[in-house]
C-alpha cells in the first residue's frame, strides 16, 4: 500500500452551543487505507466526523482532501470534492425499492452495480420496498448509497447500532474490500476490537482531543490500555 494522503487534519477545533467539544485535532487518512477513530460516548468523535463532511462549521484548523483545503467549503461542495458521510442514524428511503434508492444516489454516468458487487445480498432484492429490509441490509444501503458518489474519503459513523456481531462482521469485510480498492476510509466504531481487525491506523480521542495515534496493534491486544485511553488517563502516545 502507497501512503498517499487523501484527507488530513491539521489543529482542527469544533465548537457547539459556545462549548469548545473537538480540541486542537490533527490526524490523517490515507488512499486505500481504513483509519479508525475510537473513544468513549461524548468523547466528541460525531462531531469531529460532522465538521470534516461540513454538517457542522470548525471554529479553526485545516482540512486537505488530497491537496484542496476543503475547511470553508459548504458540505454539498466537499461531497462533490469526494467526501462522503455515513451519519449515525443513517436510514433509507422505506418507501422506495432498493433499486430506486441506489438509483436515486447515482451521479453522472455512474451505476449501482458497484454496489451490488460488493453487497451480493442487495441484488437479490433490488425490487423489494428498503423498508422491509434487515437492519444489516439497510445499513449496506446506506454505505452502498454513499459509495454512488465515487468518493475518495468515507467518513463511517457507528455503522454498526442495533446490529448482531455477525453482521457487523460483514459490513466489516466490505469496508476494508472498499480500502483495498482505493477508498479511504476514516470509520468511528463502538466495537473497537473489530474496527482494529480492519484498520491500517487508530485513533483515541478523549474529552475532545486525541490521545493515542498509532497502527492499532497495542489496542487490540491491552484491553486495560485502552480503557484507560478512553478515559483519558493514559499518557498520550504517537506510534504512527
Ligand atoms: N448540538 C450540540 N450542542 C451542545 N453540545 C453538543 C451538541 N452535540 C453534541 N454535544 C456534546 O458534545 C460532546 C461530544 O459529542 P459527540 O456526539 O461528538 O461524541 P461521540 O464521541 O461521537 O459520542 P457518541 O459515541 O455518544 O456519539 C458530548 O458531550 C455532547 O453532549
Amino acid at each position: 500500500m502507497d501512503s498517499v494522503s487523501v484527507l488530513s487534519l491539521e489543529d482542527v477545533t469544533v465548537d457547539r452551543s459556545g462549548l469548545t467539544i473537538v480540541r486542537g485535532v490533527s490526524l490523517r487518512v490515507d488512499r486505500g487505507s481504513v483509519t479508525v477513530l475510537l473513544g468513549a460516548n461524548g468523547a466528541g468523535k460525531t462531531t469531529l466526523l460532522e465538521g470534516v463532511s461540513g454538517a457542522v462549521p470548525i471554529a479553526s484548523g485545516r482540512i486537505r482532501l488530497g491537496e484542496q483545503r476543503v475547511e470553508k467549503l459548504r458540505a454539498w461542495r466537499r461531497a462533490r470534492a469526494g467526501l462522503a458521510h455515513v451519519e449515525q442514524n443513517r436510514t433509507v428511503f422505506r418507501e422506495m425499492s432498493v433499486l430506486d434508492n441506489l438509483r436515486a444516489a447515482c451521479r453522472h454516468d455512474d451505476t449501482p452495480d458497484r454496489v451490488l458487487d460488493l453487497f451480493p445480498e442487495l441484488r437479490k432484492q433490488l425490487h423489494a420496498r428498503a423498508g422491509l429490509l434487515s437492519g444489516g441490509e439497510q445499513q449496506m444501503l446506506v454505505v452502498g448509497r454513499a459509495l454512488l458518489g465515487r468518493p475518495k474519503v468515507l467518513l463511517i459513523d457507528e455503522m454498526s447500532l442495533g446490529l448482531a456481531p455477525i453482521v457487523v462482521a460483514r459490513l466489516a469485510h466490505a469496508v476494508r474490500r472498499l480500502a483495498d480498492g482505493g477508498v479511504g476510509v476514516l470509520l468511528v466504531e463502538q466495537f473497537a476490537a473489530l474496527a482494529l481487525g480492519i484498520a491500517d491506523r487508530a485513533y483515541v480521542m478523549a474529552r475532545g482531543g486525541i490521545v493515542y495515534s498509532g497502527d492499532g496493534r497495542r489496542l487490540r491486544h491491552d484491553e486495560g490500555y485502552l480503557r484507560a485511553l478512553y478515559l483519558g488517563d493514559a499518557h498520550t502516545q504517537s506510534g504512527v
